[in-house]
């Protein structure tokens, strides 16, 4: 059993969503990888989907462009699902964005910012949900934000 499924539409979206793993890491989280796609391997990401309950609690999926993952998968499963818009070349990720957030009533999709900063909340956000019924992953969440403050006011103090 593990917690999170991390799943992203290309390989090519490594580059951003490492940021999501490197997060599940310093959190302690338990998660796995994979490499689906709603339009080029169809019958895998439905596949995928309908067997996610038996094993994760939360997916997160990554996907850029015309990015019809996130949504395909919540169509098919009642887990919760986090979608990281992955910057696209030509529009940015204004396209994955729309594609991923403006899901019809009924299909909702977690939606973070594009790129770096929302992979690594998507991240948060699926601890937050695993923590709900596990106290190490709270503890790891206190932690976290203790370490940003810290940080925080460090980086402050330096400055001032
Ligand atoms: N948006 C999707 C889906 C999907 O939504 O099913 N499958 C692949 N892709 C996206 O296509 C982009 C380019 O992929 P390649 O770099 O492999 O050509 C990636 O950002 C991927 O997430």
């Amino acid at each position: 059993m593990c917690d999170v499924a991390v799943v992203m539409g290309s390989i090519s979206d490594l580059k951003v969503m490492q940021n999501t793993l490197d997060v599940l890491t310093e959190l302690g989280v338990s998660y796995e990888t994979k490499v689906v796609s709603a339009h080029r391997t169809p019958q895998e990401m439905l596949d995928f989907a309908k067997n996610a309950q038996k094993k994760f609690q939360v997916i997160i999926a990554g996907a850029g462009g015309a990015a019809h993952l996130p949504g395909m998968i919540a169509s098919s499963t009642s887990l919760p699902v986090i979608g990281v818009p992955v910057p696209s070349r030509y529009l940015k990720g204004i396209d994955s964005l729309l594609s991923i957030v403006q899901m019809p009533a009924g299909v909702p999709v977690a939606t973070v910012s594009i790129g770096e900063a929302g992979a690594k909340n998507a991240a948060i956000l699926a601890t937050k949900i695993c923590a709900l019924k596990n106290d190490s992953y709270r503890k790891s969440l206190n932690n976290y934000v203790k370490a940003m403050h810290d940080t925080s006011i460090e980086s402050g103090e330096k400055f001032e």
